[in-house]
């Protein structure tokens, strides 16, 4: 502290300016530079949350943030100092949206840190143009454009809300970045080969993590709170669950496959699906996990082993390079993508993502896909997945896939998901054999599924 200054800055707000500059400054991952700092830090778990809240809760608000200091400040945000900028938008970040802290702390400690890293003069900045919002926090006004307003009000790319607003209804729409803008949901899927749902809810909760049992399927248990790490309890090294979003949990009962059954993953990640599928096969038959990467291989095998599944065969390969194989009775292609579904996951992410990023993706999908076909055999079952909700690299994919690939022809799935309660548009989508489950809409990540089967005889 100097000699002029009053307040002293607690160790989680000055944590989370140095990350938050990482990020906005330097281009760091928010993700990464978040267990960076915190790995190195000696905070108590309480401070590493609120921490990690200031950071993510910043970023993600960017643009709204932006949009109110523009209207206080002199010259243009993107032309301070990059340390004022810093602290005026993690200082406002909690003045504007975090009910539990209150407005002094956050403006002293604010301006105190402006001194500390940058100088007095612009303490002084930080101080007037934090103390006038809070003043005039009730005059504050937003664009008048529709989508430059719902871009800057939920803090999303004018891009991506303009696209949105062209395949949904904009309530649709306003749902999805609200659920964007929260802090992901934690949910565990029942390892059914070990235990019930019933008897994982009572052990969890025995062991010191509060938890109620879902809605939207079988086997789901939302975590509320833990006074210990989910990695720490008897039930995660017992493999009595997976943690995965309910979302997800629909590709496993969609593909429906059977005991003793052959199965193609294609692109199986650390195992998230594979895992539910074998577990819906009671652990009998075979299924063949491809990823390009050795290290997802790695704790696909270890996730495996944790949740005693021994019929998964994992093999590091680029699906596009698979020599002839035989054929499978079904295939799971969980594919690359935008992510635009899992917005809320990565704070950072709808800032690094443009529209441009679409169009490689779509070419990518569609080798893939193409790929997948070859692997399914006479009268056997395909699932193209994604975690995105944009037509071109769903809908437009499969369309695409039919026109060259006529012996497919899509498969209703309704009746198998009907645990999961969808309203009536996509309950008839479903029943089409191609859904889109936007992110919020029934409180989980976004997903798309489309079901298809090879009939060589058509
Ligand atoms: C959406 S993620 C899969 C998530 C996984 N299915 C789960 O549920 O946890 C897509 C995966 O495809 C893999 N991938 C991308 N291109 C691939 C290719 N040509 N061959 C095999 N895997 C690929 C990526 O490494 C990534 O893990």
């Amino acid at each position: 502290m100097d000699k002029y200054s009053t307040t002293a800055v607690s160790p989680t707000r000055n944590i989370a300016a140095q990350i938050i500059y990482e990020v906005t400054e330097n281009g760091a991952y928010a993700n990464l530079a978040l267990a960076k700092f915190m790995g190195a830090s000696r905070l108590s778990k309480e401070d590493k949350n609120l921490v990690t809240e200031m950071v993510n809760g910043t970023i993600r608000m960017l643009k709204h943030l932006d949009w109110v200091l523009n209207l206080f400040l002199q010259s243009r945000i993107e032309r301070q100092n990059p340390w004022l900028r810093t602290v005026l938008r993690l200082s406002l970040y909690q003045l504007l949206f975090m009910d539990k802290i209150p407005a002094y702390a956050a403006v002293n400690e604010g301006v105190e840190l402006v001194r500390k890293k940058a100088n007095p003069a612009l303490a002084r900045v930080a101080n007037g143009v934090l103390r006038s919002i809070l003043r005039n926090r009730d005059k504050i006004k937003y664009p008048e454009d529709k989508v430059s307003y719902l871009a800057v009000y939920y803090s999303h790319p004018e891009w991506m809300v303009k696209w949105w607003l062209s395949q949904m209804p904009e309530a649709e729409c306003i749902k999805m970045m609200n659920y964007n803008n929260k802090r992901p949901n934690l949910t565990l899927r029942t390892n059914v080969l070990k235990v019930s749902r019933d008897e994982l809810w009572e052990s969890l909760n025995k062991e010191g993590i509060s938890c109620r049992k879902g809605s939207l399927t079988p086997w789901d248990i939302e975590v509320e709170d833990m006074k210990i790490s989910l990695e720490d309890t008897e039930s995660y090294n017992k493999g009595y669950f997976y943690i995965q979003n309910p979302a997800s949990m629909l590709a496993a009962p969609i593909l429906k496959p059977e005991p003793g059954e052959k199965v193609y993953d294609l692109c199986a990640g650390v195992g998230g699906k594979t895992t539910h599928l074998a577990e819906m096969m009671g652990n009998k038959g075979e299924i063949i996990a491809f990823d390009l990467y050795d290290h997802k291989i790695k704790l696909l095998k270890e996730n495996c082993q944790r949740l005693g599944i021994d019929i998964v065969t994992g093999k590091a390969e680029d699906v596009l390079q698979i020599a002839e194989s035989p054929e499978a009775d079904k295939v799971l292609l969980d594919a690359p993508c935008s992510g635009l579904g899992v917005l809320n996951r990565r704070s950072d992410m709808r800032w690094k993502r443009e529209k441009k990023d679409i169009a490689p993706l779509v070419d990518l999908q569609l080798k893939l896909l193409q790929k997948a076909g070859k692997m399914v055999k006479n009268g056997g079952f395909l699932l193209y997945s994604t975690c995105t909700i944009n037509q071109e690299e769903n809908e437009k994919v499969v369309e695409e896939f039919l026109h060259k690939n006529p012996h497919f022809e899509m498969v209703p799935f309704a009746d198998r998901i009907s645990f999961f309660s969808l309203d009536e548009k996509d309950l008839k989508a479903a029943a089409q054999g191609m859904l889109t489950i936007y992110s919020g809409k029934y409180n989980t990540d976004g997903m798309f599924y489309a079901l298809m089967r090879r009939q060589d005889n058509y």
